[in-house]
Parts: C-alpha cells; structure tokens; sequence
C-alpha cells in the first residue's frame, strides 16, 4: 500500500529533480526542508523548493561566515511556512560538490561564484575577445572547482576562418570539448545543448560582451535575460547582467547564466594548473633533473621543446606564472605555508651570495 506521504515525497523529489536535485545525495535532508537557490540579489535569495519558488533569507549567523553564504545553485536546508511567510529562511547550506572560486577582486579573500555545476562553460568571443592566456586561467579555475570545462566559441558569424579559431582552442584547451557558435545564424547551439545530460547543470563564464546572455535567452528558447540589443542599458549603453540566475533548460538540463569577469585571480589550484599544462608537465618530467627550474641546466627536456618549436614559449611563461599565482596564494592560506615561504627565501638568499662568491 502506497501511504499518502510516499505520494508526496515521490512528486517532491520530481519536482525537486527539475532543479538538478539527484537521489542519494541529499538523503539524509527530509525533501520538504530542501530547496536550490536560483538566483542571489542584495540582501535576499530566490529559492526553489518542491513547493514552488519562495524569496529567502539567511538564518542570522549564516551572514557572518563569508564560505557559508548561499551562492546560486547551492542546495540549502531552510524552514517557513510557503505561501504563508513573506521570506524562508536558510538555515544551512549543504556540502557542495563542486564549486566555482576565485580570488575576490581587491581583496585577499575568496569569493564563490557558484556552486554544484557539473560543466562550466568558458564562453570567448571570435576574435577580438579570445586570448590564450585568459583561456588557460579560466581552465585552471575550472579544473580546480570540480566541475569539467569546455569551450564556447561565440559569434562566428564574425570570422571566416572558424576552423582556425578552433584549431588555436585545441591547442590551449586540449581535453575540453570546444563548441563554435553563432546566435546570429543560429549555428552550433544545437549541438552545445544536446551535450548536456537532464538534470546536469552548466555555468556560463566569460568576460562582458561575449554573448553569454544571448546564448542563454536562445537555449531557453525565450527571452528571459535581457540582452544589449533589447533593453535595460546601463550609462554606457550596455546590458550588464548583474546576477547569476539558474534557468531550467527545455532539454532538463540547468543552466547558470553569470555576469562578466573583469578580474579573475586563481584562489587555489597547483593540480588545477599542471592539468591545464599537462604536455609542460609531461616534458619537466623528462628533464634530467628533477628539481630543474628550465633554466640553463644540462638535459632539459623544456628548453630543448621551446628551441625545436614544439613548445610555445607563451605557453611556458603563462604556466610559470600561474603555477607562482597559486603558490603565492596557497601560501598566504596557511601557517606552514608562511614558513615555507620564508625558508625558499632563505634558500634563495644563500644561492644568491654563493654566486656573488663565486
Ligand atoms: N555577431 C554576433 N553578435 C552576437 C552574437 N551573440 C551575441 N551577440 C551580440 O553581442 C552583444 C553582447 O551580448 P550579450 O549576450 O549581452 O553578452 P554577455 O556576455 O551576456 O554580456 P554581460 O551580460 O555584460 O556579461 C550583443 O550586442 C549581442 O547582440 C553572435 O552570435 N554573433
Ligand atoms: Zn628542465
């Protein structure tokens, strides 16, 4: 016999499915207490739950740990009564399965965009806004948050040369899948959907202007963010999306459309970066030392790449100067790192005067 309260909880968790919500992982969280937070605004947060979309707030003491504020797609436990309340209330974020941080702009802390993404899509236009460099730090970002990145190429309706471009991506994303599209001719948007599993959720990254709202509005089949073309310009005539919204896709999929990123600095990530390097990695490993830093030691298998032209030079320095990027800031976490910091300083001081006395 089936009780009335099976009946309920077996509509919640389809409803709750809609929203990304997958058995097994949430077990031991009573479904009527879950819901998925769909969009962050100033001061309060839009969130789904298996009786429908409630605006809530945070139970007080969350506000003051900057890693437990709800971010969108995070999956909360809250409490209230729906319909009732004007707000719920978030009383926990869940542990999250994955999630995308970086360094906050102009401080020393973290800042999480988004949480429980399955796929992060790295949205670059062709070609002013394509750059290798940026490319491979967003694919580290992404690499380091636990979600698979892939690569959107957007408005190829601009180039002539698509192939190209593509080509110049694999070379940078090796691994990832690249997707080229046009809003415009309406190309590839098919195929970049139909890559995404129901219930799989993707977040759109990539710097203003790219055309991550567009695509959105075009895979939602309707126009829910605005774009520049349409309305809702800011001084300088420009849309600006200004938050980060997840959007039940037609296909079942979830999608997560996010603001540009001017700034983008890597949190944590040394992993992360050698992932994105991996042929540099690959080569270090067969230098004839293991501590070789590529410079002018004997039998190194780096340097000897860059001089045939297999390796290119960009490519190391970007990866130097990643990999030095996240030592520094997994340094700054940590005590021990601090004393590491101080003995490679040390370390280094008594190389320099060795050579001056030399
Ligand atoms: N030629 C061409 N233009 C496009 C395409 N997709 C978008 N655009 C244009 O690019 C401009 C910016 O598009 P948006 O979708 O607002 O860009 P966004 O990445 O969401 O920008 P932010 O919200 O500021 O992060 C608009 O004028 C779009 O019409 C495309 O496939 N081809
Ligand atoms: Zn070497």
């Amino acid at each position: 016999m089936t009780s009335n309260n099976q009946l309920y909880g077996n509509q919640q968790n389809h409803l709750l499915r809609d929203w990304g919500f997958m058995d097994g992982v949430h077990s031991e969280v009573d479904n009527r207490l879950l819901g998925r937070v769909t969009a962050v605004h100033r001061g309060h947060w839009e969130l789904a739950t298996a009786a429908g979309s409630f605006r809530a707030v945070t139970a007080g003491r969350l506000g003051h740990q900057q890693a437990e504020v709800p971010v969108t797609g995070d999956w909360v436990v809250w409490h209230g009564m729906p319909g009732h309340d004007e707000r719920l209330v978030i009383d926990q974020v869940l542990p999250r399965r994955t999630q995308i941080t970086r360094k906050a702009a102009g401080t020393a802390s973290a800042q999480v965009l988004v949480a429980n993404v399955d796929w992060v899509w790295i949205v670059t236009s062709l070609n002013r806004d394509w750059n290798p460099a940026r490319l491979e730090r967003y694919l580290a970002m992404v690499w380091e948050s636990g979600a698979k990145p892939a690569v959107v190429l957007s408005k190829c309706d601009l180039v002539d040369n698509r192939d190209d471009w593509i080509e110049k991506t694999e070379a940078v994303a090796f691994g990832a899948p690249i997707y080229p599209i046009s809003a415009i001719n309406d190309q590839g948007l098919d195929a970049a959907a139909a890559s995404l599993q129901p219930g799989e959720t993707v977040a759109l990254l990539g710097s203003s202007g790219v055309g991550k709202s567009t695509l959105t509005n075009h895979l939602l089949a309707r126009d829910r963010q605005e774009t520049s073309a349409v309305r809702d310009l800011d001084q300088r005539g420009r849309h600006t999306t200004t938050h980060r919204e997840l959007f039940q896709l037609p296909s079942g999929a979830l999608l997560i459309d996010t603001p540009g990123l001017r700034e983008l600095g890597l949190w944590t990530g040394e992993a992360a970066v050698a992932e994105v390097f991996a042929e540099v990695e690959a080569l270090a490993g067969a230098c004839r030392f293991r501590d070789c830093r590529h410079g002018n030691e004997p039998g190194c298998a780096v340097r000897a790449a860059m001089e045939t032209g297999d390796l290119d030079q960009r490519r190391f320095d970007n990866y130097g100067k990643l990999q030095r990027e996240v030592q520094r800031q997994e340094e700054l976490q940590t005590a021990s790192g601090r004393q590491a910091r101080k003995q490679r300083e040390k370390t280094l001081h008594k190389h320099i005067r060795q050579v001056k006395n030399r």
